[in-house]
C-alpha cells in the first residue's frame, strides 16, 4: 500500500515514475486559459489568510461545501474567515475521490510544505502554519506564479476591457507573460439582457460609432487588433449551445437593427446573427494568427435565486446535453471553405461529445500546422483523473495525443498550478501503461519529446510563442 500522496502518487510503475520525473515534472507551465485577475497580478496581491486565498472565488470548493450541507453564510457569506476555513476543513475529508481533495493536499505540500491531511483536528495547525507563510514578504501572487514556473498566463478578458494591467505588466520586471484573451460572449448574446449596453461600451472602447451591423463588426475588429498589440494571441467563446444558420450580411444587418431598436429577435434570427458574427470573428483570428477556443455545452446559472444573489460562475452550472455535431461542423466548414479557419481548440463540458470533437477536429487538420485542430483538455467538471484519462484516451484513439497542447488551470485561484502536476502524473502513468503492456516501445528517444511536448512545448509552438525571448526556451 502506498503512503498518502507521496512522491509516487498517481504513478503506478517504475516506468511511470521515470517518465514523470525525467520528462514532465520540471517542465514550465503555459496556462493558456484561466480567470486570474491581471490587476491582482500587477499589484502582486498578498493574501492574509488561507480562507482568502482558498475560498474567495473558487466555486469548485463552494459546490462541495454546499453538497456537505454547509450554510451559505460560511461559503460566500460574511462569516468569520476562521469559521469558513473550519467549514472547509469539515468538507475536505468528505470529498475523497474528488480532484479537489487531491488538489487541496497538493497545494498544502507544494506551496506551504505541509504534508498532513486537512480535517477538523488538523485545521488549527494548518491555519497557523499557512497564514504565517502567507504574511511573509515573498508570498505575493507574483511569487506564487514564479514558484510554479509559469511562463505564460492567458487571462479571460472582455473586448471592451482597457487591458491597462496587461500593458503595465508588459512594461514591468515581471518575467511571466500575462496576455489577454479576447472573449466577446456579450457581443454574441443578442437577446440577453445587457446586450445593448455592451454595444455602447464597445462603441466607446473602439472609438467606432456603431450605427449599423457593419460598424459593429468594425468595432470588434478594432478591439481584436488592440488585443493583438497588447500581446493577445488567443480568443475564447462560450458556445453553450452550438447553432448554425447560413445568412447574408444584409439579413444580419436587419437583425442587428431590430435588436438595436430594443426588439427581441427570433430564435432563427439569433442563430443567423451568431453564425455570421462567429464566422466574421474567425476570419479576424485567422488573419492575426490567433488560437480560437470554443467552450461548448455548459448549462449556466441554473439556480435563479442564487444567480440573482451571487451572479455567474458561482457554482450553479452544469453540463448541457445538446446536440452539437452538425452545427459545429457547419460553422467550422464555413470558415474552412473561405480558408479562414484559425487554429482551434474544441472543448465540450459533456464527455458524451469527446469522440464527436476528436473526430470533428480530424476533419479540418492542415498541412504545415501540426495539431491545428485540437480536441481540448478535459474541461471544468471533467478535469478529474477519469475525465483527463477519457479525453486523452479518446484523442489517442482518434487523433494524435502527441500533438496535444495539454493542460490549463481554468482557475480563479493562484494556487491552482498544481493541476498541471496532477495532469502530468496522469499523462505519464497512461503512457507507462502502454509501455508496460508492450503496446509502445520502452524508448525514451520516442517518449521524451512526446511527454515534454504535451507538458509544455506543444503549447509554446501552437500559441505562436516560440519566436519570443529565450525565456520560453527549455
Ligand atoms: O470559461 C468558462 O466559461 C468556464 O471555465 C467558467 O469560467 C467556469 O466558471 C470555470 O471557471 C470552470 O473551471
Amino acid at each position: 500500500m502506498k503512503n498518502f500522496m507521496d512522491e509516487t502518487f498517481l504513478l503506478n510503475s517504475e516506468t511511470a515514475e521515470r517518465l514523470y520525473n525525467n520528462y514532465a515534472k520540471d517542465m514550465p507551465i503555459i496556462d493558456y486559459h484561466c480567470h486570474l485577475s491581471p490587476k491582482e497580478i500587477y499589484e502582486n496581491k498578498a493574501y492574509k489568510t488561507i480562507t482568502d486565498i482558498w475560498l474567495d472565488g473558487d466555486h469548485y470548493k463552494w459546490r462541495l461545501m454546499r453538497a456537505n450541507g454547509i450554510d451559505e453564510n460560511l461559503i460566500t457569506g460574511d462569516a468569520d474567515p476562521y469559521e469558513k476555513f473550519l467549514a472547509w476543513a469539515r468538507t475536505v475529508p468528505m470529498s475523497i475521490g474528488n480532484p479537489v481533495y487531491t488538489w487541496t493536499h497538493l497545494e498544502l505540500q507544494r506551496y506551504f510544505n505541509i504534508y498532513i491531511a486537512l480535517n477538523e483536528d488538523t485545521a488549527p495547525e494548518i491555519w497557523e502554519r499557512v497564514n504565517e507563510q502567507l504574511n511573509k514578504e515573498d508570498f505575493g501572487v507574483r511569487d506564487l506564479i514564479k514558484a510554479s514556473n509559469v511562463k505564460v498566463i492567458c487571462t479571460t478578458d472582455d473586448p471592451v476591457d482597457t487591458l491597462e494591467y496587461h500593458k503595465q505588466l508588459k512594461n514591468s520586471d515581471f518575467e511571466t507573460h500575462v496576455l489577454p484573451s479576447f472573449r466577446p460572449d456579450k457581443g454574441l448574446e443578442i437577446n440577453r439582457e445587457g446586450y445593448l449596453s455592451w454595444v455602447e461600451k464597445l462603441e466607446e472602447a473602439s472609438s467606432v460609432s456603431i450605427n449599423s451591423y457593419e460598424d459593429f463588426l468594425a468595432a470588434l475588429d478594432a478591439r481584436a487588433k488592440y488585443f493583438h498589440e497588447v500581446g493577445g494571441r488567443v480568443s475564447d467563446h462560450a458556445l453553450d449551445e452550438v447553432v448554425y444558420e447560413a445568412a447574408t450580411m444584409e439579413e444580419v444587418s436587419k437583425i442587428f437593427k431590430k435588436a438595436k431598436s430594443g426588439e427581441k429577435v427570433s430564435q432563427l434570427e439569433e442563430a443567423k446573427y451568431k453564425s455570421f458574427t462567429l464566422t466574421f470573428l474567425g476570419h479576424i483570428y485567422a488573419e492575426l494568427g490567433w488560437v480560437m477556443q470554443y467552450h461548448i455545452s455548459a448549462q449556466r446559472n441554473n439556480n435563479t435565486k442564487m444567480f440573482h444573489k451571487l451572479g455567474p460562475d458561482t457554482g450553479y452550472d452544469s453540463m448541457n446535453d445538446g446536440q452539437i455535431a452538425q452545427p459545429l461542423c457547419q460553422l467550422l466548414n464555413a470558415l474552412d471553405q473561405e480558408d479562414a479557419l484559425p487554429k482551434t481548440v474544441l472543448y465540450s463540458l459533456n464527455p458524451k461529445d469527446n469522440p464527436v470533437l476528436a473526430t470533428i477536429a480530424g476533419s479540418f487538420q492542415e498541412g504545415g500546422v501540426p495539431g491545428k485542430m485540437q480536441f481540448g483538455t478535459a474541461w471544468w467538471f471533467n478535469d478529474t483523473k477519469e475525465g483527463m484519462l477519457a479525453q486523452m484516451k479518446t484523442l489517442a484513439d482518434m487523433g494524435l495525443l502527441s500533438q496535444f497542447i495539454g493542460m490549463l488551470t481554468d482557475s480563479r485561484s493562484f494556487l491552482s498550478y498544481t493541476r498541471h502536476e496532477y495532469f502530468r502524473r496522469i499523462l505519464c502513468d497512461l503512457i507507462a501503461t502502454w509501455v508496460n503492456n508492450g503496446e509502445v516501445p520502452n524508448d525514451d528517444e520516442l517518449l521524451e519529446p512526446i511527454i515534454k511536448g504535451i507538458s509544455y512545448k506543444n503549447a509554446v509552438q501552437y500559441l505562436g510563442f516560440q519566436q519570443q525571448s529565450e525565456y520560453l526556451k527549455v
